[in-house]
């Protein structure tokens, strides 16, 4: 419902499968008017004129020309994580509108989830799941066996605030880690967790038994693992995809599961999202595929939330605006 004293705020709804939290949208009315996609296309031409800002919720609502055209006052896009990929920066920047994210909430939870992917792979924790709930099974069955993670060797590509989070996790279980880093080195990040910098990739994917990707989607990081990188994988690696699922040539990673030339991968991100249910990664049991559910924990989503007003607050009150992401 429209209060006219707080600014229009277009999300793209409440509750269901998408949307805002209904707790959270409760949160967001003592500061804004939230206008729903539903009640703006009912509305345009008087809607339209309102809306100052955008709170974009996980990529929603798509925003494209047609609709900045008919949004006349539309300050900024408050955009919730850290990827800013689904976003056209330039567009939005030649139609005067600036964009926020999240970006450091969002590392520890997604640092926990590579390691939980980790381990439950490497122990095949779905399968023996399975088993203990099946009708016949067989505990401590003799020749199921799982591949140890400590004292194993991980390989971080893309040595961020989250890399560097997986690195900190991984040292507490003895692993050797290496990290590959396309731009910089980080010499004081690397003595602090023991990481031996590769300064070529190639040398990361043939020593690593984990091989987790960390990386932001940009153009040089698109496709960045293909037939060639998963071929010089040790055949009994693993390859965990906590960034994003274009940062793999997935139909490479297919062929390369399928023939056995790495064997296994984790991933937390494909495309599209979700896969079409007949998807092959759907269907082999050394892939474990989770919904993009990275930083999907309570206190997170509430801090992006928060820091997502901010945002908004700073850019409708000409103030710096504290999450701004620039061009
Ligand atoms: O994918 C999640 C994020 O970008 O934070």
């Amino acid at each position: 419902m429209e209060d006219q004293k707080l600014p229009c705020v277009l999300i793209d709804c409440i509750g269901e499968k998408h949307g805002v939290y209904e707790d959270h949208a409760e949160l967001l009315k003592e500061h804004f008017c939230l206008i729903t996609m539903k009640e703006y296309n009912e509305n345009k031409t008087i809607l339209g004129k309102k809306i100052r800002a955008i709170y974009m919720w996980y990529h929603k609502p798509v925003i494209n020309e047609e609709l900045l055209q008919s949004l006349p006052n539309l300050k900024i896009v408050a955009s919730s994580g850290v990827g800013i990929d689904h976003l056209d920066l330039n567009l939005l920047s030649r139609y005067g509108v600036k964009v926020s994210n999240t970006p450091f909430i969002v590392s520890t939870d997604t640092a926990d989830l590579g390691m939980a992917l980790m381990l439950a792979s490497s122990r095949r924790l779905v399968e023996g799941y399975q088993m203990a709930v099946s009708p016949d099974t067989e505990y401590f069955p003799a020749n199921w066996l799982g591949a140890e993670v400590s004292g194993a060797t991980l390989g971080i590509i893309g040595m961020g605030t989250i890399g560097y989070k997986v690195a900190e996790r991984a040292k507490a279980f003895e692993m050797k880690i290496l990290y590959h880093n396309r731009k910089q080195r980080n010499k004081e990040e690397e003595n602090a967790v023991g990481a031996i910098y590769c300064k070529k990739i190639d040398d990361l994917l043939q020593q690593s038994d984990f091989v987790m990707l960390a990386v932001n989607l940009t153009p040089q990081t698109h496709k960045l693992i293909g037939k060639r990188e998963l071929q010089l994988m040790k055949p009994t690696a693993t390859l965990i995809n906590i960034s994003r699922g274009l940062v793999v040539d997935q139909d490479d990673l297919v062929e390369a599961l399928q023939n056995k030339v790495i064997k296994a991968a984790a991933l937390d991100v494909t495309y599209p999202e979700p896969l079409p249910r007949d998807h092959p990664l759907l269907k082999m049991e050394n892939v474990l595929i989770t919904p993009h559910i990275g930083s999907a924990t309570k206190k997170t989503r509430l801090v992006m939330m928060e820091n997502m007003t901010e945002s908004i607050q700073a850019a409708l009150t000409n103030r710096p605006i504290p999450y701004e992401v620039l061009l």
